[in-house]
C-alpha cells in the first residue's frame, strides 16, 4: 500500500505521515521545499516526540521524498499506482496541488481501485475544494471519465504541532492528543484502513465543532495574547484577562454548536475544558505568532470567526465576544507574516464597509454587517 502525502511540514510529518506509516503505508512525501525534501531523501527515519500525559517517541521510516516542483516525472510515477493521496499544505495552496491530482487520475489505470483523496487542512470541505479545482482543470468531458478513478473524502484534523525548534532536523514535537475524522460515505463499503483515524457518517458537525472551538479558541488566544504582549500561547492563557475573553468567545461558539448540531451543553463544556488544557500544555513551545498566522484567511467568510458570528447573528444570539476577538485580530501586526502586512495595509487604505465585504465576505443587510463595520471602523483610517 502506498500513500503520497503533499506537504512534509509539521502536520505532514508529525501527524498524517505518522498515521499513514503506522497503518502500514509506504509514505511518499511531496513538497516544494528543496532543503526539506533533500533531508528526507537522505534519511531513513525521523522521530515524532509527543509531549504531555502518556507521551511516547514514535519512529517513522520506510518513506521516500519527491520534490513536487522540480521532479514531475518522479512524482507522476509515484502517484500512478498510489492508493491514497493526502495533503497538509494550507487551504490556499490546494489549487497548486490540483494539477498533480489531475495527472495522477490521467495516469491511473481505469481498472485500478480508486485513489482515496483526502485534504487534511483546517478548512470546511477542503477535499471538495481540491476536487473542484481538479474538475475545473479537466473540463466536463474528461472529468466524466476521470472522476471514477478517485474517491474524494472530506476530513477534520486536530493535533497541535507547533513550529519546531532550531536544530530539530526532521524530528517533530507534537501534543499527545490527535483526531483525524474522515467522512465514510464516499468510500462505500471499502474505506481505507487507517487505525489512527476514525470514519464518520456526517463530518459537518465534527468539523464545525472542531474549527469553531479549537481553532476559534486558539486564534482568539493568539490575538488577545499578542495585543497583551505575550509571546507564547500557554503564557497568554495564564493571563486571566486573556483567558476570560477566550472563554467568553467559546461560550458563544458553543451556543451555536449546541443549537445547530445538537451536541449537549455539558458535552460542550467538557470539550472546551479539554481544549483549553491542551493550549496550556507548557511542553509545547507554541507562539502567538504561529497560531495567529495568516489573519486574512482567518477573517474570511467560512473561517473560525466570521462563520460562527454570522450564524449566531442570523439566529439572534450574542456575538460580542467574537467581535472582540475580530477586533483583536485586526491588531495582529507581524512584519514576518505577509498576510499580517497586507491586513495592516488594507486597514490603512480601505473603508470599513469595503473591508467587511471583501475580507470578511459579509454584505450589507446581513444581521452581522453593521456591527462588524463598527468594529472594523475603529481600526481603519477612513
Ligand atoms: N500545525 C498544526 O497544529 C495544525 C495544522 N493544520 C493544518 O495543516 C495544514 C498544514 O499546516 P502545517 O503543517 O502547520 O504547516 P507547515 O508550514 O509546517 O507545512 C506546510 C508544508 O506544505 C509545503 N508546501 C507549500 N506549498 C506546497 C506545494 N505547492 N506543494 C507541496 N507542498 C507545499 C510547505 O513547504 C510546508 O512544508 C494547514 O492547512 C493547517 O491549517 C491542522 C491542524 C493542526
Ligand atoms: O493554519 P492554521 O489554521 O492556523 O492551523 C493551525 C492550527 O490548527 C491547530 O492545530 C488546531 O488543530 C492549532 O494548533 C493551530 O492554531
Amino acid at each position: 500500500m502506498k500513500a503520497v502525502h503533499f506537504g512534509a511540514g509539521n502536520i505532514g510529518r508529525g501527524f498524517i505521515g505518522l498515521l499513514l506509516h503506522d497503518a502500514g503505508y509506504e509514505v511518499v512525501f511531496a513538497d516544494v521545499n528543496a532543503e526539506l525534501i533533500d533531508a528526507l531523501a537522505a534519511s531513513d527515519h525521523y522521530t515524532v516526540h509527543e509531549v504531555g500525559v502518556g507521551a511516547r517517541d514514535l519512529v517513522v521510516d520506510r518513506y521516500r521524498a519527491v520534490n513536487s516542483q522540480t521532479d514531475a516525472a518522479a512524482l507522476a510515477a509515484e502517484l500512478a499506482d498510489a492508493d491514497v493521496l493526502t495533503t497538509a499544505v494550507g487551504p490556499n495552496i490546494l489549487r497548486f496541488i490540483a494539477p498533480h491530482v489531475l495527472q495522477a487520475l490521467r495516469d491511473r489505470s481505469p481498472d485500478a481501485p480508486p485513489l482515496a483523496v483526502m485534504a487534511c487542512e483546517n478548512a470546511i470541505d477542503a477535499t471538495s475544494m481540491l476536487r473542484e479545482e481538479t474538475r475545473h482543470l479537466a473540463g466536463p468531458d474528461e472529468w466524466l471519465e476521470l472522476e471514477r478513478r478517485a474517491v474524494f473524502a472530506n476530513t477534520a484534523v486536530d493535533r497541535i504541532v507547533p513550529g519546531q525548534p532550531e536544530g530539530a532536523g526532521l524530528d517533530v514535537t507534537v501534543e499527545t492528543f490527535s483526531e483525524w475524522a474522515i467522512e465514510e460515505p464516499p468510500f462505500g463499503d471499502a474505506p481505507p484502513v487507517i487505525p489512527g483515524a476514525h470514519f464518520v457518517d456526517r463530518l459537518g458537525p465534527y468539523i464545525e465543532r472542531k474549527l469553531f472551538t479549537v481553532n476559534t479558541g486558539h486564534a482568539s488566544t493568539a490575538y488577545f495574547g499578542f495585543l497583551a504582549g505575550h509571546e507564547r500561547i500557554a503564557e497568554a492563557l495564564a493571563d486571566a484577562s486573556v483567558a476570560e475573553r477566550v472563554e467568553r468567545v467559546l461560550h458563544e461558539t458553543s451556543a451555536l454548536i449546541v443549537a445547530k448540531h445538537g451536541f449537549g451543553e455539558g458535552e460542550m463544556a467538557e470539550y472546551r475544558e479539554v481544549i483549553l488544557a491542551r493550549f496550556r500544555n507548557e511542553g509545547l513551545p507554541d507562539t502567538v505568532e504561529r497560531v495567529g498566522r495568516q489573519p486574512l484567511r482567518k477573517l474570511s467568510r467560512r473561517e473560525r470567526f466570521i462563520a460562527p458570528a454570522a450564524e449566531l447573528a442570523e439566529r439572534g444570539l450574542p456575538v460580542d465576544a467574537l467581535l472582540a476577538a475580530v477586533e483583536a485580530a485586526l491588531g495582529f501586526d507581524v512584519p514576518a507574516d505577509p498576510e499580517s502586512v497586507e491586513l495592516q495595509e488594507r486597514l490603512a487604505t480601505d473603508a470599513a464597509p469595503t473591508f467587511v465585504r471583501e475580507v470578511c465576505g459579509i454584505e450589507p443587510g446581513h444581521p452581522l454587517h453593521d456591527r462588524l463595520v463598527e468594529v472594523v471602523g475603529r481600526r481603519t483610517a477612513s
